[in-house]
């Protein structure tokens, strides 16, 4: 993976960890790092990933927090599932103002030949402010999918909430592009 077309010069990520275990030390945060890795590969500013339980306002709060940084992009991974506690796409519902209903369903498309299960992710992915908002599984494997579709688009995203996109085509896209 290299730079993300179009992304903006100085854009800043933030990864938020979103696991009742990992919070907890029963298993390391190893999601977590890999998306950070995968953010400054794609050319973010991107810190430590800040890790939460899977907890409603503590996620909120999460959110909220970038958003009023003015970060261009937070990506979470855990808690989208079905489990008694998973409630990361309720707490996202929250705080984003526009959804972006395509890239939440081309992120559960990526894993899906292999992985049948990545339908049951119910992350979102949309807007709150000039924060471009996205809900990735918990899974590392659920992330490395995740990274491969943000490649694609991400630049061109947080080029259009900044309004400083150039409508330039988005490379690796088959299809009519201008
Ligand atoms: N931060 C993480 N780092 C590494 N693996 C993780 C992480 N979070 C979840 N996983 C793995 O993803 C799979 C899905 O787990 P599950 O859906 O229970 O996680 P979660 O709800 O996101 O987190 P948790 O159950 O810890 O609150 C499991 O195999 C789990 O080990
Ligand atoms: N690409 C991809 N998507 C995936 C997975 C995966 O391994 N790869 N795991 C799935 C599984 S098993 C579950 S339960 C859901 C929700 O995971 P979460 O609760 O950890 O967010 O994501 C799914 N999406």
């Amino acid at each position: 993976m290299s730079r993300s077309s179009s992304l903006p010069s100085g854009a800043r990520a933030q990864v938020v960890t979103v696991s009742d275990r990992a919070y907890g030390g029963v298993y390391p945060d190893r999601s977590g790092p890999l998306l950070v890795a995968g953010l400054a590969e794609l050319g973010f500013a991107v810190g430590p990933a800040q890790v939460v339980p899977d907890d409603r306002e503590r996620i909120t709060a999460a959110l909220r927090a970038a958003v009023a940084d003015g970060i261009d992009l937070v990506v979470t991974t855990g808690g989208t599932g079905l489990g008694p506690r998973d409630i990361t796409p309720e707490a996202t519902g929250d705080v984003i103002e526009r959804l972006i209903p395509g890239l939440a369903e081309a992120l559960r498309a990526a894993g899906r030949d292999a992985v049948p299960a990545a339908v049951l992710s119910r992350g979102l992915a949309g807007t709150a402010a000039a924060t471009l908002v996205v809900n990735l599984p918990g899974s590392t494997g659920g992330v490395r999918d995740g990274l491969g579709v943000l490649a694609g688009v991400v630049g061109h995203a947080v080029a259009q909430i900044r309004g400083t996109d150039d409508h330039t085509v988005v490379p690796g896209v088959a299809g009519t592009a201008d």
